[in-house]
Order: structure tokens, then sequence, then C-alpha cells
């Protein structure tokens, strides 16, 4: 059994979360990619991937994206989620030059919990292209999410037209935001149209999840169809390349494994 950092894999509906599964999918990630980078799916839709999951095998968890927390600024009411996510996440774009941007997540998440019966733990986006995103600086999430008991940080890019995750942090900062993230008790992803040549500057980073849409579709395209071919794929390379990597990490800390519980 490979002990490397888990996969996630962003799925936008059933179908293509049972695509994952069969590609050996660790944590099924709920999302819409017409609606951006981290587009929320309708709840109807969370809700039937969560019953597949759970069907199938209840070792893998779901995540869900809400979107971004400026999303829901004019809406007055946020939808209820289903239960059975073990994670969910909001962006942060347009709230880089807000004092106030970690309230204002703090409300929408708070809404959210209102507004559902489950319960999940929640992951803090950091945007990889802060500048691009308009959002705030990894410096400052890591702290924040640690403070609002998230159970880890994911970094990931807010435009997939411009570059891979790579492309805008060397494989050193990835490094030293795990150290942060494991020092608070958090887990670190990492996404931004990653592919199998990325893995091995990811091998020695200490990240706990690789999440991927693109490199899980046919030709890269993350507005096709997730293929169990792909997934398979990407999941054998990254047990590979992680493998040989094992003394250059501290990948070994999973996501549930955090010091911090509960939202
Ligand atoms: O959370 C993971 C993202 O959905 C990754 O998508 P991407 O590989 O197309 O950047």
């Amino acid at each position: 059994m490979h002990q490397g950092p888990q996969l996630l894999v962003s799925v936008r509906d059933a179908d293509e979360a049972r695509a994952a599964m069969r590609g050996g999918v660790d944590i099924v990630d709920v999302k819409e990619p017409a609606h951006g980078p981290l587009g929320m799916a309708d709840p109807h839709v969370i809700a039937s991937v969560v019953e597949a999951v759970t069907e199938h095998d209840a070792t893998r968890c779901c995540s869900a994206a809400l979107g971004e927390v400026s999303d829901w600024f004019e809406t007055c009411a946020v939808p209820a989620l289903p239960g059975g996510l073990r994670y969910a996440k909001l962006g942060l774009s347009g709230l880089g030059r807000s004092a106030s941007w970690c309230r204002e997540w703090q409300d929408v998440r708070r809404r959210f919990e209102e507004a559902s019966s489950g319960s999940w733990e929640w992951i803090a986006v950091a945007y990889a292209d802060q500048q691009a995103a308009d959002s705030p600086r990894l410096g400052e999430i890591i702290p924040a999410a640690a403070e609002a008991s998230c159970a880890g940080v994911l970094i990931d890019t807010f435009d997939k037209r411009n570059g891979d995750l790579l492309s805008h942090l060397i494989a050193g900062e990835l490094g030293e935001a795990a150290v942060q993230c494991h020092a608070s008790g958090l887990f670190l992803a990492v996404a931004g149209r990653l592919s199998v040549a990325s893995l091995s500057e990811l091998a020695g980073t200490g990240c706990d999840v690789v999440g991927i849409r693109s490199a899980a579709c046919e030709a890269r395209d993350r507005q096709a169809a997730v293929r169990a071919e792909c997934v398979a794929a990407f999941r054998r390379q990254m047990i590979e390349v992680f493998a040989h990597a094992e003394d250059r990490g501290d990948w070994r800390r999973q996501p549930g494994a955090a010091g911090n519980t509960g939202h």
C-alpha cells in the first residue's frame, strides 16, 4: 500500500466520480469546472456524488468546492449542503485588498454551516497566481486557516489558462508552506494544472494531497469528462515518483491526521 500523498480528483457528477474511483482516487472532489476554478456544483449533484462514493467504498471521502467567498456577498441565502462531505472549500479571489477578508470568509463559512444539517471540515484556499486572483497571500492564509481550525490548506491556480502551479511557485516555496502547515496541524494540498511531469518536483515538498482535474481528463482538457485510465495512469506515476523520493520530504502526514477538528 502506498503511503505518499493522497490523490484528489475533481469531478462534475456521479458518473465522473465512478470513473475516478475506478482509477484509484482517494478524495473525490465535487466541482463544476465551467463555473471557475472552485465552481460549485448544484447541491443535488453534490448529494449524488456523495451517494455514489459511499455506495462504492466507504474508505474514500468527498470534498466540495463552494465557489468564491465574494460569490455569496449579494446572495441572501446559501444552499444547504448534503450530509456526508468530509471537506469543503471556498476561494478568496477579489479579497486581496480587503482588510476584512478574514471576517468575510468566516461569515460565508458560518452561513453554509447554519444552512446545512451535516458537518464537514474546511480547507482554506490560497491561489498561487495571487495577483491574477487578487486574493490574500499564502503567508496570510496559512495562519488564518490555523486560527479558523481548518483541516488543511489547498494551494491551487486561479487562471487555468495561464501556466501550472509550478510556474507560479517553486518547489522550495511549496516545501516552506508544507512546513508551516504541518507546524499548525494543517495538511497541505496542491493543485493547478498538474501533470505527471510535475510529480518529481512535488515529491520533495512534503505535500499531503495532490489534486487534479485536467490530468484526469482526455487530452488534459478540464472541461472534458474524467476518465478512469487517465486517473489510474496519474496515480501509478504518483506512487512511483513519491516512493523514489521517500527520504526527500515529510509526506507521510495524511489528511485526517491533523490536530484540528470540527469547524
Ligand atoms: O482541486 C483540484 C483542481 O480541480 C485541479 O484542477 P486542474 O488540474 O484542472 O487545475
